[in-house]
């Protein structure tokens, strides 16, 4: 396993757990579910907060189907269910749709999904005609089965809240990213957007490298799945490259965006993305030398044959289990990432 577990994401003294943490079981209408998509990171959250997941029934009949059944009271209670809408994404999906109705019809008080990682949120508009915008799609269906709220991490685009008329918190991974990254000391850093999305994130990271500089891809797609780096905005010669993205999919992005900053005379190419989704061939291409190092996160689970020696998990547990926490307390999110 090579997940570093216990990453100290907590970084000032103002995220401090409240002392009240320890027994919030005993006095708080906060409960944990998780779904199927990464119980891993589920449990590791439920650690955090100090309390145990609650039972669930998770089951298929004969025919497929899904069958779910909450174990115990939740009448009144602020829930929350953990999971990553990833592959298999529309089995994740439903099974998040289902989990919700469930607490809804067992008169929860408020249904928090909690979606590290958003699928579907690539189609996010339309970009050519007759097609669906189905982010926003999914966020109606997660609205209409009966979410109060929404916690999610590093959408792809920002935009997507704004698909949801329930308040929704947008987290991200950056400071478990940039804390990995600052105790490198890596030299003459410069930080890349690997295409036109990817930018304000990049600034936003090289902002808290030091002020680190900028450089951007021109990235094209010719065909879905195809990506195709034009130019180079920016001077990477002689300096330690970080790519910055949202997910690394079949990671024909970032792999073409490391080529073209290697033939642009950058020393070392460092790739750091929140979610690995890790389609084929994404490990050949990421595996293949052009890299010092990968460092994801665990939003999605990244299953023992995806591994390779480059790689970096992070766990962003922590930082979810905080925000829980103060989405629970009505207390402020937004200044954990100042
Ligand atoms: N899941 C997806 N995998 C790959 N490509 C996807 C997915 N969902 C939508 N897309 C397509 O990606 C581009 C996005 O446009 P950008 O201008 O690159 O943001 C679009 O062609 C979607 O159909
Ligand atoms: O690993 P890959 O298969 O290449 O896919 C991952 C890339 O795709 C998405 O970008 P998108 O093409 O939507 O461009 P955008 O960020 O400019 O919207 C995502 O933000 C990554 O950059
Ligand atoms: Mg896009
Ligand atoms: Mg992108």
């Amino acid at each position: 396993m090579n997940v570093l577990r216990g990453f100290p994401v907590i970084r000032s003294a103002a995220l401090t757990l409240p002392t009240s943490l320890g027994n919030i079981s005993d006095h708080s209408r906060l409960r944990l579910f998780s779904g199927s998509s990464n119980v891993p990171l589920s449990q590791e959250v439920a650690h955090y907060l100090g309390i145990d997941l609650g039972p669930m029934v998770r089951k298929r009949f004969a025919d497929g189907e899904l069958y779910i059944q909450i174990q115990e009271s939740i009448r009144g209670c602020d829930v929350y269910l953990i999971q990553p809408t990833c592959y298999p994404v529309n089995n994740n999906l439903m099974e998040l749709l289902i989990m919700i109705d469930a607490c809804r019809r067992a008169s929860a008080r408020q249904i928090t999904a909690v979606i590290p990682y958003y699928g579907y949120a690539r189609a996010d508009r339309k970009t050519a005609g007759r097609e669906s915008i189905t982010a926003k799609l999914v966020a109606n269906l997660i609205t209409e089965a009966g979410a109060t709220r929404m916690v999610a991490m590093d959408l792809h685009s920002g935009q997507i809240q704004g698909y949801f008329d329930i308040p929704f918190d947008h987290v991200y991974s950056s400071p478990v990213l940039l804390d990995y990254l600052a105790h490198k000391n890596l030299p003459d850093l410069v930080v890349v957007s690997p295409d036109v999305g990817g930018v304000a994130r990049a600034r936003a990271f090289a902002k808290k490298l030091n002020d680190a500089p900028l450089a951007i891809i021109d990235k094209r797609r010719q065909a879905h799945n195809v990506a195709e780096v034009m130019n180079l905005i920016g001077d990477v010669k002689g300096k330690t490259a970080v790519l910055v993205d949202d997910m690394i999919d079949t990671a024909g992005t970032i792999t073409e965006g490391a080529r073209l900053l290697r033939r642009e005379g950058a020393r070392q190419v460092y790739a750091c993305a929140t979610h690995a989704v890790f389609s084929p061939p994404a490990v050949e291409r990421l595996s293949s030398g052009v890299f010092e190092e990968v460092i994801v996160t665990n939003t999605i689970p990244v299953a023992e044959e995806l591994r390779f020696d480059q790689l970096r998990i992070l766990s962003v547990a922590n930082l979810l289990g905080e925000t829980i926490w103060r989405v629970h307390e009505d207390s402020s999110v937004s200044s954990m990432f100042r």
